[in-house]
């Protein structure tokens, strides 16, 4: 039975990496999370304090010492909600052992490793339905959380998804912490200086995520550019029948209209509107003169409606919170 003034504890395996950092940054804020434990292997016997979040972490947190859990110990720990934040094709080893243990309420799984499995949840929150307290009626629930860019392309295209013909065409640029902490051309400053670069131009992953869960066809194509954090998805769409302009405006403003975390704009948004915070920003609507196609952007931090703050999302539905609990103030 979820309580609102319950607490629940929560382990982070992977807490040294981008997004692990700022799933523990929001948990620290949150007022029914706790952080039970966390798990890295390079800052194993550091201090929380190694992670540099010292605003948010009182005195004696800040001693807090991060472990390196193998599957084994993280599944015998008795943890409420146990989110993994590690590198793609890693889960798996963790997800058995938590299994055979059956000691946690909610896993989640930050990476592409479960998004095509049936007996895993996919949520873009504001478009696929989590049932609030979901987390009672199976132990474990299990979460897949959705891509960073896959969630800007979903939020920009669901709400007008039944007026479109053929493929919706997807051109995405991303900070190049997109691209994780581990060494690569996608991630390297002395590439990236002054610089954007195209990659992985058909059939990225994210291209078959987003067709197969908003069930339209999308092309994509993901570009890194030199600053960290940030995507930028721009969606050139074509129509079945002519379009309007204020139509379209007011499909985007009543389909997110109970929903406080994706706003809906008449400008063009930026990436500076949502660097840091868990808002998706769409607008720049611009329909050609016959009505016949359009463009439209979104805008998030792909560290945190790309990732950690949708995490948290989901985890607060799973709980029976509402979707911003610790998310806005
Ligand atoms: N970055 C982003 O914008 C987004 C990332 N994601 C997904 O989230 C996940 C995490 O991404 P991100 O934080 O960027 O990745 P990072 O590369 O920044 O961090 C990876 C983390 O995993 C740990 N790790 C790496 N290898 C192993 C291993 N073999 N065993 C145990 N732990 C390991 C690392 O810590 P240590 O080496 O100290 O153990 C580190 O804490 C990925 O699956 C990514 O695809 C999803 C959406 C957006
Ligand atoms: C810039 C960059 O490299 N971005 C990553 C997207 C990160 C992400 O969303 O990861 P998963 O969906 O794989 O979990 C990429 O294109 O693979």
């Amino acid at each position: 039975m979820t309580h609102q003034n319950s607490t629940y504890k929560l382990g982070i395996v992977g807490v040294r990496g981008y997004v692990g950092k700022e799933l523990l940054a929001i948990v620290e804020q949150h007022p029914h999370l706790e952080i039970a434990w966390v798990s890295s292997r390079q800052l194993a016997g550091k201090p929380l304090s190694e992670l540099g979040l010292t605003d948010l972490l009182g005195t004696e947190q800040q001693q807090i010492l991060i472990e390196n859990l193998s599957p084994v110990q993280v599944a015998e720990r008795k943890t409420d909600i146990i989110v993994l934040a590690l590198p793609n094709g890693l889960a798996k080893l963790f997800v058995d052992a938590i299994e055979q243990h059956n000691n946690c309420q909610v896993i989640i799984d930050l990476s592409a490793d479960y998004r095509f499995d049936s007996q895993w949840l996919y949520s873009v929150p504001e478009i696929h339905n989590i049932k609030q307290g979901q987390a009672e009626l199976k132990k474990p629930l299990k979460i897949s959380n959705p891509g960073c860019y896959a969630t800007a392309m979903q939020l920009a295209i669901a709400p007008i998804k039944d007026l479109i013909k053929g493929h919706a065409h997807c051109f995405g640029v991303s900070g190049y912490s997109g691209a994780g902490t581990t060494p690569s051309p996608n991630n390297d400053p002395d590439n990236l200086h002054e610089n954007i670069i195209g990659y992985k131009l058909v059939e990225h992953l994210h291209e078959r995520e987003v067709s197969e869960k908003l069930d339209c066809a999308i092309s994509f194509s993901p570009h890194v550019a030199s600053f960290f954090r940030g995507i930028n998805m721009t969606v050139q769409l074509r129509f079945k029948q002519p379009q309007k302009p204020h139509t379209l405006f007011n499909r985007f403003n009543d389909f997110y209209a109970m929903h406080e975390l994706v706003r809906c704009q008449p400008e063009i948004p930026t990436i500076q509107q949502v660097v840091n915070t868990p808002y998706c920003v769409i607008g720049g609507l611009t329909v050609s003169k016959n009505g016949n196609r359009a463009t439209i952007i979104s805008c998030l931090d792909n560290l945190l409606k790309g990732a950690a703050s949708q995490a948290i999302q989901n985890i607060n539905l799973a709980l029976g919170f509402d979707t911003s609990t610790g998310l806005t103030n």
